[in-house]
């Protein structure tokens, strides 16, 4: 062992793991042990290994070793110098290089370790000098203490201070010795004069105990405390400091050897005492250091601890008396030699950081780690993450909005429609009834019937309607064809559904007079004079058939008031008070009575108590005669407003809506020839005409009414908080007196002060009957205009949100004008008007959990224009193919036509084009077959419960197959 190897070799060192370096001293047989003829049965054969040689017996030979092999072996011939240099300098000079370091010597009494630790320490401190003078550049703190155990009692070699010494347990630095005295070394000749007053002090101790052995253990300490190069790459040199400590134990003879008793023997247990608790570290040290290591069982232990199997290079030399006498004795030095090779220490370069050297070491540490979340961070947290977050909030803020308020509207709507489903139910429950006893009258079939449109609100109000005693009623509309409407409506439908109308029957009732107008039953006084129904119109409906709000109620017993008793003969036709209509237009030359499809029932006001209507359903007939009733308002001042005859001509174009839940064409077709007609004959205004047909405004506020349906509650609220209206006023001075006069009157009065910006002429029998769902069902003119203009709207959108074309297709197909498609086309209105107003603003939308841009939107119609047009490769045969290209204009000699057909598709809001781009892409993608078959699209009744719309399901369903082909 030696330091010449320099400081870095020491330093290479640090850190790791090293056995205990142990070697073997064999001195020489003293004076006295050859006076007495003692011989040496130890011989070093190498510098490994010392070997007994006396002559041992089969039995001995067989318990103890021979031969014992350690680090290095001394023999006696050696010197300390030597022992030094080869024994214990590497280890102890590492304390220059801030590594702690002890030397100890072990052995028996006599043995030579005070011999030999003299020898160590001195060379360790010149050597240490010597190391100082070479680096003058570093500065050094020497400071030396000395410490003795003795009988578990530490005391303080340096200070004259007798007082034992308590052994604390410092976190850091481990177990020190309270008030122990450090003397700052300043040289050579300082640390000898130290050493002198430490020999003084052990000696006056001794002088004390009167003895002069060695039965004490001698800590001699030395701490160094030194600036170090650079290791951590700091301006500033970190310090250095570690300790070497010399010890020079007890002799380990056992204390029955002593042959002494009193306090000899107390002086021998304790000597024992720690050096049996060293002996037993060794052992745990050997086998590891995972179990218990005694090290507070003794004094020495605990001092030592760290230079035990902690951080601190450990040399141990132990001296071995060669004389026979002390064989036991060296034996036992030799197994503890041996244990001790076996124990590893782990030690550590000691750097005590200036602060600026932490500050800047933790700057270093702290970039590290942030670094290393950065990277981390990289892989798991997107850029912007937190905008994102927030952008995605509002999005879902707004979506939630836009949910809670369509599902309010949706939940009102089918409210609405539940209750006038049991209104109707309970009308149709009351009608039976009615019919058995116009059955048991006999007066079934005379009289045509009746397609009540139910302007109350209230619930039984049409189940009472039967019954009903209505003197202040002044006017009934009543709608209905004349065959010859009908037949021309015929001509003008393109759908069997409106072949399939019924002709319906006017049953006129005039009267100049007020006479208290019965709808009595078999008492009608001019029973003989209605006209039944053309049977060639008595064909089923098909379309009447599917309407189950429609109300039919007989007129059987409509006991029209005597007060115009000419009303077939148009003997009335000089009255103005009661407009009515036949179908056979008798009447024409009347304004009134060219209504044709009303009735209007006038009673004079001194005469209005006795008004009666009666109603029952005719079962039989009531595919076959059909009238639509209108309105029942009182009126005393009906006189005073013919144009409400005009007005009621309105009601002709209802009928173009008359349950046609199909092609707007077809309506088109059918209530412009059935207007005209009428206009040349009755002379209807110009004006009135317009109102009906080509007033949107007027049309838009009626479907505002019936859009909402929900959004009655709210005109209501608000219509009663208005000021009074004439109508209002004229309806408030009927004098109602029966329940239900009341609420037909107040739901006029509602209704008219809704329309508060319209003409007075608007505020009609037309107009009071404005309740939104049956304005729509039974007067359908504003539907029609209202769908054509919200299926514009709809097909601009989609065309600005570039909606896939599928999808289009499938909504052009699947809503074709039916009132009730109206919640379906609101939302999807809504939704695109929200996806505009979105893509507008640069945002996005989430969609069925996918991100929907412009862009992505576009390049997903791009992509579902190019699988169109693959798809006109297998769908269609070359001739057909061509003859498509011809269709649309696409030259058969230029290239990519079928694409170029595909990115024609969709692109213009003309309605021819926008349904034969329906109809090529459902032929394309199979649509025809699939969906477009449903019976649902042709018989769609009033869902009971908003869920179980198959329709709707299979829009939704149809639209998240298209979202999820486009993503
Ligand atoms: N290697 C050696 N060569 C010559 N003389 C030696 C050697 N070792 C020891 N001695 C002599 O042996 C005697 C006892 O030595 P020393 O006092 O060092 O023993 P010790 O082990 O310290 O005993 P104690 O435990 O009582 O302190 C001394 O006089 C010493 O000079």
């Amino acid at each position: 062992m030696g330091v010449d190897g320099g400081e870095e070799q020491i330093q290479e060192r640090a850190g790791c793991e090293e056995r205990i370096y142990v070697s073997i001293r064999l001195r020489p047989l003293n004076e006295n042990e050859i006076a007495r003829n003692d011989v040496s049965d130890w011989e070093c054969i190498n510098e490994n290994t010392i070997i007994y040689r006396d002559n041992l017996s089969v039995s001995e030979r067989s318990m103890y070793p021979t031969a014992y092999t350690f680090d290095r072996v001394f023999s006696p011939d050696c010197s300390t110098r030597q022992v030094y240099e080869q024994g214990a300098k590497e280890v102890a000079l590492s304390v220059v290089s801030g590594i702690n370091s002890s030397v100890f010597a072990y052995g028996q009494t006599s043995s030579g370790k005070t011999f030999t630790m003299s020898g160590i320490t001195e060379y360790t401190m010149a050597d240490i000098y010597d190391y100082i003078e070479r680096h003058k550049e570093r500065k050094f703190i020497m400071k030396f203490s000395a410490l003795e155990i003795y009988n578990e009692s530490v005391r303080d070699l340096i200070s004259a201070d007798s007082t034992p010494l308590r052994l604390l347990d410092d976190p850091e630095r481990g177990t020190v010795v309270e008030r122990l005295t450090e003397e700052t070394v300043k040289d050579r000749n300082h640390f000898g004069e130290l050493l002198s007053v430490c020999e003084a002090q052990r000696q006056i101790g001794e002088t004390s105990l009167n003895e002069t052995s060695s039965r004490s253990h001698q800590i001699l300490r030395v701490t160094i405390e030194s600036s170090a190069r650079d290791f951590l790459g700091n301006d500033k040199p970190s310090t250095l400091t570690a300790t070497v400590n010399f010890v020079d134990l007890a002799g380990s003879e056992r204390a029955s050897q002593t042959q002494s008793a009193g306090t000899r023997l107390k002086e021998g247990c304790h000597i024992n005492r720690s050096l049996l608790t060293l002996g037993t570290v060794i052992r745990k040290l050997r086998k590891g250091k995972n179990g218990h290591v005694p090290y507070r069982d003794s004094k020495l232990t605990r001092i030592l601890q760290s230079s035990l199997g902690g951080n601190a290079r450990t040399a141990i030399i132990c001296t071995l008396s060669p004389a026979r006498t002390h064989v036991e004795q060296s034996r036992n030095t030799l197994l503890f030699a041996s244990c001790a090779k076996e124990v590893t220490t782990n030690a550590q370069v000691n750097v005590v950081m200036s602060d600026r050297a932490l500050v800047k070491q933790l700057q270093m540490e702290l970039a590290r780690l942030q670094d290393e979340l950065r990277s981390a961070g990289t892989a798991f947290i997107p850029p912007h993450f937190a905008a994102l977050l927030r952008e995605k909030d509002l999005e879902i803020e707004k979506l939630k909005q836009v949910i809670i308020e369509l599902s309010q509207q949706l939940n009102r709507a089918w409210s609405e429609v539940e209750g006038l489903r049991r209104r109707q139910q309970a009308v149709g429950d009351e009608r039976l009834v009615k019919q058995e006893r116009s059955s048991t009258a006999g007066v079934d079939n005379q009289y045509p019937k009746l397609r009540v449109q139910n302007t109350c609100d209230y619930e039984n109000s049409l189940t009472e309607i039967p019954v009903l005693a209505v003197p202040q009623c002044r006017a009934v509309s009543v709608r209905s064809f004349t065959p010859s409407q009908a037949s021309d409506r015929q001509s003008f439908s393109s759908e069997e559904s409106f072949t399939q109308l019924p002709v319906l029957r006017v049953n006129i009732s005039h009267g100049t007079s007020s006479p208290p107008i019965n709808f009595g039953g078999s008492d009608l006084p001019y029973k003989e004079n209605e006209e039944r129904v053309d049977e060639s119109f008595d064909d089923p409906c098909k379309e009447v058939k599917c309407i189950e709000s429609e109300l039919r109620i007989r007129y059987a017993d409509l006991n029209m008031p005597v007060a115009n008793p000419n009303r077939y003969d148009n003997a009335n036709r000089s009255s103005p008070g009661l407009n009515t209509n036949s179908y056979d237009n008798s009447n024409a030359s009347s304004p009134a009575i060219n209504a044709a499809t009303s009735v209007l029932t006038d009673v004079d006001n001194e005469d209005k108590a006795n008004l009666a209507f009666r109603s029952t359903l005719s079962k039989e007939q009531k595919e076959l005669d059909s009238v639509h009733l209108d309105y029942i308002i009182s009126s005393s001042e009906k006189l005073s407003y013919p144009w409400l005859v005009e007005k009621d001509i309105s009601g002709c174009s209802s009928l173009k809506l008359t349950r046609s839940r199909s092609c707007e064409e077809g309506v088109t077709g059918l209530i412009s020839p059935w207007c005209e007609s009428e206009e040349k004959n009755s002379h209807i205004p110009i004006w009135h005409k317009r109102d009906v047909t080509e007033s949107p405004g007027s049309i838009q506020r009626k479907f505002c009414a019936f859009k909402y349906s929900f959004r009655s509650e709210m005109s209501r609220n608000s219509s009663q908080n208005s000021s009074k209206s004439d109508a209002d006023n004229e309806l408030q001075a009927q004098n109602v007196t029966t329940p239900n006069e009341k609420k037909f009157a107040d739901r006029a009065v509602q209704v008219t002060e809704t329309e508060q910006d319209h003409t007075l002429a608007e505020k009609t029998v037309k107009d009071v009957g404005l309740d939104p769902i049956q304005d729509d069902m039974g007067s359908p003119s504003g539907w029609p205009l209202e769908f054509d203009k919200i299926r514009g709207e709809i097909i601009e959108l989609w065309h600005v949100c570039h909606i896939s074309l599928v999808y289009r297709t499938y909504f052009f197909l699947l809503f074709k004008g039916d009132p009730k498609d109206y919640i379906y086309m609101e939302v999807e209105l809504r939704r695109l008007s929200f996806l505009k107003d979105t893509f507008s603003q640069g945002n996005h939308i989430v969609e069925d959990g996918q991100i929907l841009t412009p862009d992505s939107s576009m390049k997903a119609l791009n992509r579902e224009r190019h699988m169109l047009s693959q798809q006109m490769q297998k769908r269609f045969s070359e001739g057909e193919r061509e003859n498509l290209f011809r269709k649309w204009g696409i030259g058969l000699d230029t290239k990519n036509r079928r694409l170029q057909l595909a990115h024609l598709l969709w692109t213009d809001t003309n309605m021819q084009h926008n349904a034969e781009s329906a109809a090529l892409v459902a032929k394309l993608v199979g649509l025809a077959e699939q969906e477009m078959t449903s019976n649902e699209l042709f018989k769609l009744k009033f869902p009971t419960k908003p869920r179980t719309s198959k329709k709707f399901d299979n829009f939704k369903r149809i639209r998240n197959l298209i979202s999820i082909l486009q993503h």
